[in-house]
């Protein structure tokens, strides 16, 4: 894994977590889905068969698509999840197609491939992640009046109209200084991308699809790239009783981005939101889970946003379809991942080899 020095290993990320919606989601969750997922009795036929007719969805959303309420939270004239657009048997995963050996790495294979756009079927609407390159994000907000590219500016073309830029104006507010931080992650991370770790699963509805949405969600993100995709495994509820839940559907994805830390959560956020998980107890089901495992070199111990993500080490349902995309990873704190993987065993985890992801054009 690279590991580039960058300035925002400068400290934890402190920036607010913003619910863009806020108040309480009603229990959205299908219980019947989980009650009649059989995961070895899954259908043969594609994600592309079942993809709705039409053109193409573009490739970037336009600034500030599919952030209205009535998109994100399915208030709209249509139904929202992927399960339910398509009128889908959301107990079902079904292979996209087959393949065998490990991860996907972007470039891998592309040309003439028909069904390479399948995924887009799977996208929800997702609101424009702050902090985008190209949008109204951390840049745009902070308004710092000494800000790098305002001063060389100014300084180049603009010598004169100092008048609201004058520490005694007193029209100038002053910037707090977690805001002059994020600022200056933000440019850091633009002009250098970093590499992330997510981690993804889920263990009701079409598991399979709702793994692929998250996957297709983060690649429509401006500002990330999805690099490679793991092998899918099937694994065993993990911090629970044994038997209280269905299996999991598990597999890890390789991100370069230029969001910082903060932003690449909310957006993880947003996917999981879209596809209609629900936080009712701790380790509970969920349609789908996607976790930082880790961004860059970056430790961090802020309970918000925890680098490497704290039970990381743990979890063979991680370390394995990392070990996938990346064989010599390494986990700051904790070392190689194949000897922490060694250490805490496979059991439980199977990989899938008759399911596959897809990595997104
Ligand atoms: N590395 C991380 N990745 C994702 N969320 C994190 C991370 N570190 C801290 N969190 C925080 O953890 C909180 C709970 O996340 P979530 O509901 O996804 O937990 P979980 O998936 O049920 O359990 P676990 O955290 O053990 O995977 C989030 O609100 C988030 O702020
Ligand atoms: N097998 C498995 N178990 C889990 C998982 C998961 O993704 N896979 N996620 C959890 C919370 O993040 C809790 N337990």
């Amino acid at each position: 894994m690279r590991r580039p020095s960058h300035g925002a290993a400068r400290g934890p990320c402190r920036w607010t977590r913003v619910d863009s919606r806020g108040g309480d989601r009603t229990d959205r969750t299908r219980p019947e889905a989980a009650r009649t997922y059989d995961s070895r009795s899954d259908s043969r036929g594609s994600c592309r068969a079942a993809r709705p007719q039409g053109p193409r969805a573009p490739r970037r959303l336009p600034q500030g698509a599919g952030r209205g309420p009535d998109l994100h939270r399915g208030c709209g004239p249509g139904p929202r999840h992927p399960a339910r657009r398509r009128g889908g048997r959301p107990g079902e995963d079904r292979p996209l197609r087959h393949r065998g050996g490990g991860g996907r790495r972007r470039g891998a294979r592309r040309a003439g491939r028909p069904d390479r756009d399948a995924g887009r079927a799977h996208r929800p609407a997702l609101p424009q992640a702050r902090g985008c390159p190209g949008g109204r994000g951390v840049r745009a907000q902070a308004g710092r009046p000494d800000h790098r590219s305002v001063r060389r500016r100014d300084h180049h073309h603009h010598p004169e109209p100092r008048m609201n830029r004058t520490p005694t104006d007193p029209t100038v507010q002053p910037v707090p200084a977690s805001v002059t931080a994020q600022v200056d992650a933000a440019d850091t991370t633009l002009s250098n991308p970093k590499p992330a770790v997510l981690s993804l699963g889920g263990n009701l509805g079409n598991r399979l699809e709702n793994l692929q949405g998250a996957v297709d969600a983060l690649e429509d993100t401006p500002g990330v790239r999805v690099k490679a995709v793991s092998r899918v495994y099937e694994t065993a509820p993990w911090g629970v009783e044994p038997d209280t839940q269905p299996p999991y559907l598990n597999a890890v994805v390789v991100v370069k981005t230029t969001l910082p830390p903060s932003s690449l959560l909310e957006r993880a956020q947003a996917v999981e939101e879209a596809f209609d998980r629900v936080r009712t107890q701790r380790w509970g089901a969920r349609t789908v889970d996607v976790d930082i495992v880790v961004y860059g070199d970056v430790v961090s111990g802020d309970p918000v946003l925890t680098l490497p993500h704290p039970r990381a080490h743990e979890r063979a349902f991680v370390l394995r379809p990392w070990l996938d995309v990346e064989p010599e990873a390494h986990l700051p704190g904790a070392g190689r991942v194949a000897d922490v993987l060694a250490g805490i065993g496979e059991e439980g985890v199977a990989v899938r080899e008759d399911l596959e992801l897809r990595l997104p054009d």
